[in-house]
């Protein structure tokens, strides 16, 4: 293999791993506006597509899809759940829902290392302990930062746990069955 083939093979692999990476973005800005405009914290389908990245994509990429969106609501663009009406910028993702920004990174992270990690068990099983526990690392980062606007105790638990779990759960729910579908179908 000569120097020019070689050149040309990655850069066709970075010029993939960055349309990864952009779509990636697109999705997550696409579900933050598929919105019911709950306050402090809005009701969005962030979560699906977040834990269906982890999933997918694994850890190191789906992370660097997060992080990527992160950096593009830093810079304004109104990427995120309550942009608009407010604008985005460092004050947004600094507001209530910075946590759960922030934890989407995680939570990607965890999902798509756990699934990694389980591999060799089923498919179904290994995706749902994965939801299962990147929501929880993502509300974790969520309800500390809240707690911050809102007070911990009761009052967190109402504004940014408890009216989100019913749909949370069907969100990681679908994630987990389209990652099963895709593994049984690779599987025939
Ligand atoms: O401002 C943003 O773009 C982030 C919004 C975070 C919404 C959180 S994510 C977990 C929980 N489930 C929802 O549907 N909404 C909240």
């Amino acid at each position: 293999m000569n120097l020019e083939t070689t050149q040309s093979q990655t850069l066709a692999k970075l010029t993939q791993e960055i349309s990864i990476i952009l779509v990636g973005t697109i999705l997550l800005t696409l579900s933050a506006k598929i919105v019911v405009p709950f306050y402090p914290v809005p009701m969005s389908t962030q979560t699906l597509v977040v834990l269906g990245l982890g999933l997918f994509l694994g850890p190191v990429r789906s992370s660097l899809v997060v992080v990527t969106y992160l950096f593009e609501g830093l810079l304004g663009l109104p990427v995120f759940a309550g942009t608009p009406p407010a604008l985005a910028g460092p004050a947004y993702i600094a507001g209530p829902t910075g946590g759960y920004l922030v934890g989407f990174a995680l939570a990607a992270a965890a999902a798509g290392w756990i699934v990694q990690a389980l591999q060799g068990l089923r498919p179904a099983f290994r995706a749902s302990v994965a939801v299962f526990l990147g929501s929880i690392v993502m509300y974790c980062a969520g309800l500390l930062w809240l707690g911050g606007f809102v007070g911990y105790g009761e009052k967190l638990l109402n504004a940014g746990l408890y009216p989100f779990l019913l749909g949370d759960l069907t969100k990681a729910t679908i994630a987990v069955v389209l990652y099963t579908a895709y593994h049984n179908r690779r599987a025939v």
